[in-house]
């Protein structure tokens, strides 16, 4: 604002004095117009780009943590996208930095990690607890809810909440009965299918029906439609695809008055349909007198006291709960079923194992409990197609801090590439391969945990800020896994074959949705 004033304010004094002629008033605006862009080329010529050089010489320090320059300004926005892992994973290999790789977006410096010791120091330092918040997140209300709120009284408050409500391992054994439903209403509609289908909008809505029942306690048939899951649907899509896109504006600050990727209208649609939904469900809630088992609404209009929620916070929680726990799972179980589809030699051991575990009964998840070669395969899925090969949102270092040897000032964004680890021949033998086998435990060995302890595969990251839906998740893919192959034997469509090409949107899908036709497997009288 003083710039603008101070600016119009020159101009009127020069407009008033007569001395002044063409080239005087233009010599100064070109010399200022040079000095901008020598400083941006100053600024540029530093390793990690622009926001680097910045920070390095207006701080006069001199740590230099390899990176790629980008171009001027921008720095390395070419690098993020649709394949965001490859580049950063390439940029990474190319700089010789995949331990640490200093690069910047715009005037954001950022830092990301290539290896799983030093994901590990990052991940678990208590500096890296934060998140940086995008334009959208916040407009999105995001900021109130857990995955963007600040590290804090607040943050931990709804962890708590979450933790002992909607997570606890009692809480998701309540809800066993509404999997077990959901997955046989899926084997009802696929066994119905006479020729080749898709299977993604389908195994989407079951996992929004799943987590409807789950926070708001709304039961709907996947085989019959209804305006508010119609409703949620759209505004789930539509809030992943403004979260899942490079807002220039985090970025370039300059840009900040004009809404060039609409982004921001868009949001602004949104928010008000989010609203008006939620607080028409938490509305209800509060009139319902009738007696019933509580669900995620009923425990945040119970707290009391430091823990109470105001209404707009809560919607904030709501919210977030089914948009983070719809997609990732029915986007790993799409993987799971094109990778089945893809080996049917791996395919037929997981028939084997299910027809000795559970006959031929349909699954429940105690049988679950007793195989370990379905886990080994859903495991070996996270492992080369993480739903979060970024690891979804990334942290902000709270303090300046060091990591691998290097200095890192605080206000840094930090990024791991899960997805360049997983398939890191120093860390994987044969990463390419798909090989459920490494995952069965072998001679006493202690399984491998994919929770977080272990960083060679931490696809719901770890420390502070890990997923605390990872158990939930787990439980949920592998049930409807273990039903969808008890059922069906998953062969290619007649058109098309299986395409493992990849699009990183909010999580990373499949960039052709699987089409597949199903052989039963049982009569489908004994399903229930
Ligand atoms: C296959 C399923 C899932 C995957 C792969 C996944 C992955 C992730 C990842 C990578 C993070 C970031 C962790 C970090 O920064 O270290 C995360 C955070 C989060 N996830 Fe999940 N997730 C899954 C399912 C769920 C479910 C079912 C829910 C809830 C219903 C959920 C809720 C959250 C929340 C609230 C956060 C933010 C945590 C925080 O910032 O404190 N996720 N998830």
């Amino acid at each position: 604002m003083t710039t603008e004033i101070d600016s119009l304010w020159i101009f009127a004094l020069a407009s008033k004095c007569k001395s002044l002629t063409h080239e005087t008033i233009f010599l100064p605006i070109l010399i200022i117009a040079l000095a901008w862009l020598a400083m941006a080329l100053i600024y540029w010529a530093h390793s990690g780009g622009p926001a680097w050089g910045k920070y390095m010489l207006r701080k006069a320090t001199s740590t230099k943590i390899p990176g790629p320059r980008g171009l001027p300004l921008i720095g390395s926005m070419n690098l993020m996208g649709s394949l965001a892992h490859h580049r950063l994973a390439a940029a990474a290999e190319s700089c010789d930095a995949k331990r640490l790789m200093a690069f910047s977006l715009g005037d954001t410096r950022l830092i990301l990690t290539c290896n799983p010791e030093v994901a590990k120091e990052l991940l678990n330092s208590s500096v890296f607890a934060d998140r940086p918040i995008k334009e959208s997140a916040y407009s999105l209300m995001f900021n109130r809810a857990i995955g963007f709120a600040n590290y804090g009284v607040y943050w931990r408050t709804l962890r708590r909440i979450a933790g002992t409500h909607l997570f606890c391992p009692k809480q998701i054994k309540v809800a066993e009965m509404q999997r077990q439903v959901l997955a046989s209403q899926m084997v009802t509609v696929f066994g119905n299918k006479q020729e080749s289908f898709g299977v993604r909008e389908l195994i989407k809505r079951a996992s929004l029906n799943n987590m409807m029942c789950s926070v708001f306690g709304r039961k709907y048939e996947l085989n019959s439609s209804s305006w508010e899951v119609e409703e949620l649907k759209e505004l789930v899509d539509e809030g992943y695809d403004l979260l899942g896109l490079l807002n220039w504006t985090d970025h370039l600050p300059w840009l900040a008055n004009f809404d060039l990727q609409k982004i921001r209208s868009r949001c602004s649609n949104l928010v008000p349909r989010v609203n008006k939904f939620v607080g028409k469900i938490i509305a209800e809630h509060r009139a319902e007198s009738a007696e019933r088992s509580p669900d995620f609404v009923d425990v945040l209009l119970s707290l009391q006291g430091a823990d109470k929620l105001s209404d707009s916070d809560m919607i904030s929680v709501l919210w977030e709960m089914i948009f983070r726990g719809t997609d990732t799972v029915a986007v790993l179980i799409e993987w799971v079923l094109a990778r089945m589809v893809l080996h049917t030699d791996i395919q037929s051991k997981v028939h084997d194992e299910l027809d000795r575990v559970v006959g031929s009964r349909a699954v429940t998840e105690a049988d679950i409990a007793a195989m370990e070669y379905l886990p080994a395969v859903v495991k070996e899925v996270l492992r080369m197609h993480p739903p979060g090969p970024l690891l979804s949102w990334a942290r902000l270092a709270i303090t300046d801090t060091t990591i691998d040897g290097y200095h890192v000032p605080a206000g840094t964004t930090a990024m791991v590439n899960m997805w360049a680890i997983t398939r890191d021949p120093e860390v994987w033998e044969n990463p390419l391969e798909f090989n459920p086998e490494r995952f069965v435990a072998k001679d006493e060995k202690v399984e491998f945990s994919v929770l977080g302890s272990d960083l060679r595969l931490a696809p719901f990251g770890s420390g502070r800020r890990v997923c605390p839906g990872k158990n939930l998740g787990l439980t949920t893919v592998n049930c409807w896994v273990a039903s969808l192959l008890q059922e069906f034997e998953w062969l290619p469509s007649d058109q098309k074959g299986v395409d493992l090409s990849e699009v990183l949107k909010l999580s990373c899908e499949m960039a052709n949705p699987l089409t597949v036709q199903v052989r039963p497997r049982r009569m489908m009288s004994t399903t229930q």
